[in-house]
């Protein structure tokens, strides 16, 4: 008997997706995962929690690490948590994908190379090589790039066409440990309901609110009641300013309606039932640049 009839080994590990802001990494963890767990803005730095998505094929299961992306706008005791975050979360895994956006390399990019774990395997993929116009400029673009840091593998893919996204899978499954799977077969996320419903709030504030809100805002699940038929949920958005609360009520409550209505409509579909929620807004001053308040709200 030749190798070739022996049982496939499954595999299975962490696999971190690092970048920086605006480079497609949450597109890219919902192409790969497919379901819409984290969220996606035009808007850079919206991922403030680490998000793990759960991706099982037949031979392998992967466990997906989003990181925030390195923080250099607003100096500050978030942005100190938010690296922090970097580092614990690349400590222990497996292999790590530095997702790079075609063409573009900045100073962005390259301070991310000293953080890459020397234990894990790395992969390079060049993200929206579907606005690429002369394909003939990747290479001397890669060979700049793998001249800084020896790559495990060079993927160039498109996350929004998912192109050349099982390949990358592929690459990626050559390089998890072997091991039995860490998740049932159908885990999307290992988040709560809630968590990903106080996503989906914030991102409607992001899409209809953005710049006017400088520090953003944060939402916080504080009811939660689920029976057969339906849910009932209250969430709560917190902001820095009382001048914050009126940009997102809108004149007669109208911002405020859509941003509900909007989610209203994500988490029902979600949760596969019909929804009620309720949204208001609470004050608290300096949320931004206070540790222990960040503990309070689940920022770890
Ligand atoms: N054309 C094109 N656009 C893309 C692609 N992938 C992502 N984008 C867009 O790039 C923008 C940023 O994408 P995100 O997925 O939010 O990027 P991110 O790296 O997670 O951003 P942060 O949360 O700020 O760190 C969005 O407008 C996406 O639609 C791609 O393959 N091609």
């Amino acid at each position: 008997m030749s190798d070739q009839t022996a049982p496939r080994p499954f595999r299975c590990g962490y696999v971190a997706i690092i970048g920086r802001p605006n480079v497609g990494k949450s597109t890219l963890l919902n192409a790969l995962v497919g379901a819409k767990i984290s969220i996606v803005s035009r808007k850079a730095q919206t991922t403030r929690h680490r998000i793990q998505g759960v991706l099982t094929r037949d031979h392998e299961q992967f466990v997906f690490i989003d990181t925030p992306g390195f923080q250099t706008r607003h100096a500050g005791t978030m942005n100190r948590m938010m690296n922090r975050v970097v580092s614990q979360s690349l400590a222990n895994v497996d292999v790590v994908v530095q997702v790079v956006e075609a063409g573009k390399w900045s100073e962005g990019d390259s301070n991310l190379l000293p953080m890459l774990p020397p234990a894990a395997k790395t992969i390079l993929a060049v993200n929206k090589t579907d606005l690429l116009k002369d394909r003939d400029s990747l290479f001397p673009y890669v060979q700049k790039i793998v001249a800084t840091h020896p790559f495990d593998a060079v993927i160039p893919v498109s996350a929004a066409k998912s192109r050349q996204l099982d390949h990358l899978l592929d690459e990626i499954a050559n390089r998890l440990p072997e091991g039995e799977a860490m998740f049932e077969a159908d885990t999307l996320t290992d988040r709560p309901a809630r968590f990903i419903a106080a996503e989906l709030v914030r991102e409607k504030i992001f899409r209809l609110v953005g710049d006017e809100l400088p520090y953003g805002a944060t939402v916080v699940i504080e009811q939660w009641e689920e029976s057969d038929g339906h849910a009932r949920i209250a969430a709560c958005v917190i902001v820095d300013r009382d001048s914050h609360r009126p940009i997102l009520i809108g004149a007669n409550g109208e911002r405020m309606k859509r941003i509900a209505t909007e989610a209203r409509q994500d988490i029902s579909k979600m949760l596969d039932k019909p929804v009620h929620l309720e949204v208001y807004v609470k004050v608290r001053r300096g949320w931004a640049d206070r540790e222990n308040a960040l503990r309070d709200l689940g920022y770890e």
